[in-house]
């Protein structure tokens, strides 16, 4: 078991500063109630901004959560496995930071490791930590990608994501069904031909998988 430096500030996405208080951010809802046309003082609205607020801590928990840190337990007696670690389909659900609309979909994160491996379940706690934030597809996959090299200096990472935008399906162009993917290659898995279609044909067809 190892315990490493990640290198990483911690700080360099953090909270804002000068966060507002719980009240301030259901005097916001209210306000958001009245320019949506409804009556914020009626009997089956007076709990929805606190329920708001609570309901915000969950789905932007990934504020609060450092992706480094979920990686700093690795195991080193995998008899000299080497070879491809792929965790695929791991849902998430995120935050269009343009509308604030979630963005729901699967995300595909492969790795090789040198000497140590890392617990399978944290994987998929990165994936979370980036999803649970506003976001824009490309960056989270990037910022999932860039975390996993930086931090377990592997061989190589990859990580494909595929998401269904509710602005796209639920307003604007509404065109539900569809599905963005992206993807970032790094290291072995961009410089190999080989070992990036090893990954592609274990994830499978992207566009089949959303669901
Ligand atoms: N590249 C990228 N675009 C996104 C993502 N999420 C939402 N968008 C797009 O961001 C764009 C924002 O465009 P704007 O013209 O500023 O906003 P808008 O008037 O609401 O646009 P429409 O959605 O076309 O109605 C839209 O085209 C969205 O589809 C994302 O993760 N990545
Ligand atoms: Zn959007």
């Amino acid at each position: 078991m190892n315990v490493q430096n990640t290198g990483i500030d911690p700080e360099e996405e953090g909270p804002v500063q000068q966060r507002p208080t719980r009240e301030e951010a259901e005097a916001a809802v209210r306000l958001l109630l009245r320019w949506a046309g409804d009556d914020p003082t009626r009997e089956g609205l007076l709990d929805t901004p606190g329920r708001v607020a609570r309901a915000y801590e969950q789905w932007f928990r990934g504020y609060s959560e450092d992706p480094a840190l979920m990686l700093q337990r690795t195991f080193e007696e995998v008899e000299g496995y080497d070879e491809m670690v792929v965790l695929r389909d791991i849902r998430f659900e995120s935050y269009c930071e343009h509308h604030m609309a979630p963005i729901i979909g699967k995300a595909h994160v492969g790795y090789i490791p040198t000497d140590r491996v890392v617990g399978i379940s944290k994987l998929a706690r990165v994936v979370d930590a980036f999803s649970k934030r506003l976001q824009v597809q490309e960056k989270m996959t990037a910022q999932i990608a860039t975390t996993l090299y930086e931090v377990l200096r592997p061989i190589g990472v990859a990580v494909v994501v595929e998401g269904e935008h509710h602005c796209m399906s639920t307003r604007g162009v509404h065109k539900p069904g569809v599905s963005m993917v992206t993807s970032t290659m790094l290291g072995i898995f961009r410089e190999d031909d080989r070992t990036r279609k090893e990954f592609l044909s274990i994830i499978g067809n992207p566009t089949n998988r959303l669901s």
